[in-house]
Parts: structure tokens; sequence; C-alpha cells
């Protein structure tokens, strides 16, 4: 496994060890140990899939309190995907990384808890797994606007399909902050 840092602290790409024969292949792509030894020190509490067809943008979303962090990836098709860091306090706030997952690059993105996440899709159609340190609380769920021009975020896509709620999500200047999550560590890691 190969644990590659973005330009946000915390938010990392981990690409696989692929073992290829002629049946197909083979890679972990979850592993506790390895994830705690580069400072991902994670357990699952609930995994989901979903799938999605070409020009669909599911996010930003985020959940407060019970934040959950996620570890995404992709089996089918492709996405650009999205973290941003809306944690007060934290040196990144307001910033955002973003990563092509496909299935053919098997990479997985890790986001911590106390970031939003949002994905595009630009292949005919994908099928997306992730894993969240956290269970899913409905009245915890939250989001952000998708296009925020203050977050300036690059999505590939111009006018993607959206969900009901996620077409009307507020901006993150329109959020309250004492519902948005907070840095831990004054360095930027962590949130509670
Ligand atoms: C997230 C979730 C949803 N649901 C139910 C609630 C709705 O009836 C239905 C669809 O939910 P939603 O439209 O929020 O699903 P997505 O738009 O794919 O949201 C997810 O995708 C973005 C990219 C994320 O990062 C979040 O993990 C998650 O919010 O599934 C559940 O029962 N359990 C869950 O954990």
């Amino acid at each position: 496994m190969n644990f590659i840092e973005t330009g946000l602290p915390g938010v990392t790409i981990i690409e696989p060890k692929v073992f290829g024969d002629d049946r197909g292949f083979f890679f972990e792509s979850f592993h506790a140990q390895r994830f705690a030894d580069h400072g991902i020190d994670i357990r699952i509490a609930q995994s989901n899939v979903s799938r999605s067809a070409r020009g669909v943008l599911r996010g930003l979303h985020y959940q407060w309190p019970r934040p959950q962090g996620k570890l995404v990836q992709v089996l089918e098709g492709e996405v650009y995907d999205v973290a941003v860091d809306i944690r007060r306090g934290s040196p990144t706030f307001g910033r955002w990384t973003a990563c092509v997952l496909s299935a053919q690059n098997k990479r997985l993105f890790w986001v911590p808890e106390g970031f939003a996440h949002g994905f595009a899709v630009t292949s005919d159609s994908a099928v997306f797994c992730y894993h969240c340190t956290d269970v899913y609380v409905p009245e915890a769920d939250a989001g952000v606007r998708w296009n925020d021009a203050e977050l300036g975020i690059d999505w590939p896509l111009a006018e993607p399909v959206l969900s009901a709620k996620d077409a009307v999500a507020p901006l993150l200047s329109q959020i309250d902050p004492g519902r948005l999550p907070t840095c831990r560590q004054p360095g930027g890691s962590g949130c509670l």
C-alpha cells in the first residue's frame, strides 16, 4: 500500500498493491495496522454502496455532531472526489482537495472526520463504496452547497444531477459556526 499526502493535511490517497494473474486481480483495500502506521487509526462502523449515472453529483455532505471519517473507493466507473475542510479553527478551513477515483486506478481516498465530502460521476455510471468511522445519524446529516463560490471547487460538471436536498444546501458562510466541527489541534489535525 502506498500512502500519498494531499494539499490538505490528513486527507490521503491510498494506492493498494494489486496482485494480477490470469484469473483477474486481488488487492487489500483496508488494513488497520498499515493505516495506523500512516496516522489513519480508524474503526469502521458502517459501509455504504451507491450507484450513480453520468453527471450525478452527490454532496457536499458531513455529519455534525457524530462526524464520520470516510474511506472511499470506486468499484465501477470513475468519479471526481472532493474533500473540504470545514473545521472551525483549522488553518486550512474552507480549502478543498480532489482526487480521481476509478475502477481502473483502484485508488482509495481517506476523508477525515470534520471534512465535507462529495463526488461527481465522470463515466457512464459509477458504483461507489465507502467505509465510515461512525454510523449514519439522520438528524446529524448536513451539507454545503456544491458550487459555493467561496470554496471554488473545480468540478468537471457545470450542471450536475442533484438530489433535492443537495440543490438547496447552504453556503458555508450561511452555516451557524456552532453547527460545524471544530479543529482539535491548533496544528490542524482531528476534530471535536
Ligand atoms: C448516507 C445514508 C443515507 N441513507 C438513506 C437516506 C436516504 O433515504 C437515502 C439516500 O440518502 P442520501 O441522498 O443522503 O445519499 P447520498 O446523496 O448518496 O449521500 C451520501 O453521499 C455523500 C457523497 C457522502 O459523502 C455521504 O456519505 C452520504 O451523505 O439513503 C441511509 O439509510 N444511510 C446512510 O448512511
